[in-house]
């Protein structure tokens, strides 16, 4: 090789090595769970969906590259954008910079600090993470979550809008939030595109449920859930008068002896809101 096709080889090597490190540098780490969202039509609906808008508080959990986090902004709600990639965020703070309404955070989306003022969570969280997620935002008794539009994985969507959960955490969310699945959603909206259909899981605080009333749901679901072989009368009957808790199992069309194992979350809800509803001393 002459002199000058050796420098000229070299040359080449150099351009290569400079145009990786640029691309290691800009695109999207690739680590599981980043599936970002392709689809301008999903955050849309997304978006619409969650109805955010001036004066709302809205949290992003894995906010990616800001599919989701741009037409929120647009809204005019105030966006709080968490996300734990450095790359990601430099890439969001870049982008943001000129919106005021736009905060974003570097954080884990699990131990984040969250608003004591209500807020909703709109984001296309990393599947790995979607129970601890949902633990962290609808678990505590105290949470000034309102709603959350979610897109998470079809069977796990499933899993959490079940009529009998197979968890009690589960059933004790559905409790005090409805959960329902507002549609499905295919592997080429995203990028790169998941293995499985997800679901835009949507979650309201039910507003008609008061504190009370929960508490006594939870203790229901935990005696239902600890002994689901338990005559559904004992269980009930262990917080109002044995005649009175087959009279409202009658009305609510359960038979008394029945498995407690085999009664709806959602029963458990009516129950408790009609006993806490009609009394007064305690719940
Ligand atoms: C499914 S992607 C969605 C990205 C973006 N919202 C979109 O729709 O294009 C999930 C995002 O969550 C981020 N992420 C993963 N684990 C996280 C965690 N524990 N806390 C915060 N962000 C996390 C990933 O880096 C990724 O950006």
């Amino acid at each position: 090789m002459s002199r000058h096709a050796r420098t000229h080889s070299r040359q080449n090597q150099q351009n290569r090595q400079s145009r990786q490190n640029r691309a290691a540098r800009t695109s999207p780490p690739n680590h599981a769970g980043i599936h970002l969202l392709r689809d301008p039509a999903v955050s849309a609906r997304m978006v619409r969906s969650s109805k955010a808008g001036p004066g709302d508080l809205v949290v992003e959990l894995g906010a990616g590259l800001g599919a989701l986090t741009a037409p929120l902004a647009a809204t005019g709600a105030r966006v709080i954008a968490v996300e734990r990639d450095p790359r990601f965020v430099a890439r969001l703070q870049r982008r943001f910079a000129g919106h005021a309404g736009v905060r974003v955070v570097e954080g884990d989306a699990r131990t984040v600090m969250l608003p004591h003022r209500p807020y909703a969570v709109v984001a296309n969280i990393p599947y790995a993470i979607s129970t601890a997620l949902l633990r962290r935002v609808l678990d505590s008794e105290a949470t000034a979550i309102a709603r959350a539009d979610l897109l998470v994985e079809w069977g796990f969507a499933k899993r959490m809008t079940a009529t009998h959960p197979r968890d009690l955490e589960v059933a004790w969310w559905q409790a005090r939030f409805e959960l329902r699945i507002a549609g499905r959603v295919t592997p080429g909206s995203f990028t790169p595109a998941p293995s499985v259909d997800s679901a835009h899981l949507v979650i309201r605080r039910r507003t008609d449920v008061s504190p009370p009333q929960a508490r006594l749901a939870r203790r229901l679901l935990q005696d239902a859930y600890r002994q689901p072989g338990r005559a559904a009368r004992e269980v009930l009957g262990a917080h109002v008068p044995k005649k009175r808790a087959h009279r409202l199992l009658t009305s609510t069309g359960i038979d008394p002896p029945a498995a407690a194992g085999t009664i709806p979350a959602s029963t458990w809800l009516d129950l408790a809101r009609e006993v806490v509803g009609t009394r007064t001393d305690r719940p």
